[in-house]
């Protein structure tokens, strides 16, 4: 039996792939996974137990990825779903930012008993005007999964899109409008775009990319949305851009004491991914990659361990080793199993980064001093018995 617990609310139609051999429980040191939305694990104390963790969502920031790693624990995410649900939302950040929607409403709530309602608004609603994001230039800063939806619908808006991002993968590569102009300096993006919008990770490389420096090579007057992270963005820099009218409109994803008051931001809380389709995609997909890895060792969509899937065992046993990435694991491994008269059926090795993982399927069952020698070697982080 498994335990999973779950740290944030998770959608029923995920919770109810886990099948009877899955039972949730309530406390973090009984879990063998954890599933996790945005619940910040920084502080948390990991139990050995512990096998996996996976986040219903993109973003993986608020997880300590390598501390899991040199625990063995296997962190996923889920890839893309929740892509449609956030670029529905910048969408409609675009549309907030060019025309007063917001002071609009705001107005009309604030005139609701007048009985001249309808004749005033004629004469006030010129201070709600704005413009038409038609023709306009939109700067994507990350080409991911978000970025790529968002790029392509913006040109089906009419807009000039302009993309900029260093590692973009085949995949999205493929998936980008060829109208896309393909931007291979930030600053380009900076001079040239009436709106920028970013859709990278929140990493020590992307920490505070906007900031005082970056907003005064953008033109004057521009608009910029973080449906990111909050933390990409120097706020306080932002604050004073929007302020002295450098930054038209700022319209962010992240409430926090230092942006939700500030004039000229429109601030949202943190609703990208809130709707009932991308809630559901994440759900299931996160609860698939937890089975999968419980059930047969095989990792897919992992932030801190390598791709490596071997299908189910067909053999007499699987075990699946966590370990460093360092010279000749797999060949200590096999001398064990060797040396055990154990001959191996089929063997898959891959790493990412500092870490590796292998699986053996074995022609017989591996004894528990097999397993204890496996567990003794220098550099294994964790060794689990699947069949
Ligand atoms: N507001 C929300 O509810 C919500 C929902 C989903 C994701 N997010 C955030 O949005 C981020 C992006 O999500 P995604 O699903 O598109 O992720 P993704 O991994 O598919 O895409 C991220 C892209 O950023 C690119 N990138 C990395 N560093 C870069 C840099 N320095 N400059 C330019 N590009 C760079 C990568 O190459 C990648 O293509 C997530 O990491 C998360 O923080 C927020
Ligand atoms: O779980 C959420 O609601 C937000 C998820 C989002 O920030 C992500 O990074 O996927």
């Amino acid at each position: 039996m498994f335990k999973y617990k779950c740290l944030n609310p998770i959608a029923g139609v995920g919770l109810e792939l886990f099948n009877n051999k899955y039972d949730k429980c309530e406390d973090v040191n009984d879990a063998d996974a954890i599933l996790v939305r945005s619940a910040s694990m920084h502080d948390m104390e990991l139990p050995d137990t512990l096998e996996a963790v996976a986040r219903a969502g993109a973003g993986v920031n608020n997880i300590p990825l390598d501390k899991c790693a040199d625990k063995g624990i296997v962190v996923f995410n889920t890839p893309g779903a929740n892509a449609n649900g956030v670029k529905e939302l910048v969408l409609a950040g675009l549309l907030l930012a060019s025309r007063d929607v917001v002071g609009g409403i705001n107005w009309v709530q604030s005139e609701r008993a007048n009985e001249d309602i309808a004749k005033l608004t004629e004469k006030e609603k010129k201070n709600f005007a704005g413009c038409e994001i038609k023709g306009k230039k939109l700067g994507i800063i990350g080409l991911g999964a978000i970025g790529v939806l968002v790029a392509n619908a913006a040109t089906h808006l009419g807009m000039e899109v302009y993309g900029y991002d260093p590692y973009i993968s085949v995949d999205a590569a493929w998936n980008l409008s060829r109208s896309i102009k393909h931007i291979q300096a930030v600053e380009d993006i900076y001079k040239e775009c009436d709106y920028i919008t970013i859709h990278v990770p929140l990493l020590d490389a992307t920490r505070k990319m906007i900031n005082k420096e970056s907003i005064a090579k953008m033109k004057d007057g521009v608009v910029v949305l973080n449906f990111a992270r909050d933390l990409l963005v120097e706020e306080t820099d932002m604050v004073e851009a929007l302020k002295n009218g450098k930054v038209k409109r700022y319209v962010s994803d992240f409430p926090n004491t230092t942006m939700a008051g500030a004039k000229n931001a429109i601030v949202i809380p943190h609703l990208g991914a809130s709707t009932e389709e991308s809630e559901d995609n994440c759900a299931m997909m996160a609860v698939k990659e937890l089975m999968d890895y419980m059930e047969n060792g095989n990792i897919k969509n992992s932030v801190n361990y390598p791709a490596c899937d071997m299908g189910e065992c067909i053999h007499a046993c699987r075990i699946a080793i966590n370990h460093r990435n360092v010279k000749n694991m797999i060949g200590q491994f096999a001398s064990v199993f060797g040396e055990a008269d154990i001959n191996i059926a089929n063997m898959m090795n891959a790493s990412k980064g500092d870490f590796a993982y292998s699986l053996f399927d074995l022609e017989k069952a591996a004894p528990e001093e097999v397993i204890s020698r496996i567990k003794t070697i220098d550099g294994v982080l964790k060794v689990r018995v699947i069949k």
